[in-house]
């Protein structure tokens, strides 16, 4: 399906995207966001948004110098955070008449049969209800989730890649601290050069991929082909762009070339 034509969008909001490097909300850019989010669902799309940012949020709410490391220390920011960003959300996407909801997710809620089958109603009710669902891991609790190794392995690229299957969405958008997937990693190469499209996630795509960038966000791209390689082959559409500007979701929905592309595999199946 062409990305002009996608009905049921994902769009997954890393925490250096939505905060200063200071750790403070970024006011401006999560009104733009929420702005063109809201456009899109007046325009008749589905609209579901995975949000980073509750344990960097909360740790700068709890006067923490830097994002914390240690379990207990992360679950209690992301308890402080996840208000925080769930009330900024609530209150910009009601200017603009919109409904939010929230869902917080562990993985053993998409491992079992039962509980998975309740997400999906959950969501498709909301839906129906034209409701925008606003997604999170559930920090505060999964703490397997928050150990170094497993966080490292999954975090929100996955997440928003997992929710992106369940509700056979058209297409998944990444919006990251950089335009797209390079050739090699730009912070430590300044030759490298943007990669526009990539068909298969093979040995030399992953090869390119990097770690995290800063300090806020986790996984960097090796997490983001993961969930490229988890969504095409579910005949998804998967896009990673700046997130800096999130006017640009208007081009890249109107068929334009945006950060990096990689189209369902067409014998995908949805699931
Ligand atoms: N080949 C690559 N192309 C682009 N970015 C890369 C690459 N390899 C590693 N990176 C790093 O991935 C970072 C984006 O991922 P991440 O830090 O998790 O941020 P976010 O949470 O905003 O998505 C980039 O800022 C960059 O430092
Ligand atoms: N669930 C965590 C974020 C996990 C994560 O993947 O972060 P990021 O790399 O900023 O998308 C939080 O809300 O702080």
């Amino acid at each position: 399906m062409a990305l002009q034509d996608a009905k049921r969008i994902v769009c997954k909001v890393g925490t250096s995207t939505l905060t200063y490097p200071n750790g403070r909300l970024h006011i401006r850019r999560i009104e733009k966001l929420v702005r063109v989010l809201s456009d899109f669902k007046n325009s008749g799309k589905d609209v579901i948004l995975v949000t980073s940012g509750a344990i960097g949020v909360g740790a700068t709410r709890l006067g923490l110098d830097e994002r914390p490391r240690d379990t207990r220390m992360m679950q209690a920011a992301a308890a402080v955070g996840q208000v925080e960003l769930m009330y900024l959300y609530d209150k910009l996407f009601l200017s603009y008449g919109q409904v939010v909801a929230q869902i917080l997710m562990t993985r053993i809620l998409t491992d079992h049969d039962s509980t998975r089958q309740n997400l999906v109603n959950t969501f498709e009710t909301l839906l129906s209800l034209g409701v925008i669902p606003v997604v999170n891991e559930n920090d505060s609790v999964a703490v397997e989730e928050l150990e170094e190794e497993a966080m490292a392995f999954g975090g929100n690229d996955t997440l928003s890649a997992v929710v992106a299957v369940l509700v056979q969405a058209d297409a998944l958008v990444l919006l990251s601290d950089i335009e797209g997937l390079f050739d090699k990693n730009p912070r430590e190469a300044p030759d490298a050069c943007l990669i526009p499209v990539v068909e298969s996630v093979d040995e030399r795509v992953r090869a390119s991929a990097g770690g995290a960038g800063s300090t806020l966000g986790t996984g960097g791209m090796v997490t983001k082909l993961e969930a490229a390689e988890m969504v095409t082959k579910n005949g998804i559409d998967m896009v990673i762009m700046d997130g800096s500007d999130p006017e640009k979701l208007y081009a890249l929905f109107d068929g334009k070339q945006v950060g990096t592309y990689f189209p369902a595999n067409p014998k995908g199946e949805r699931t």
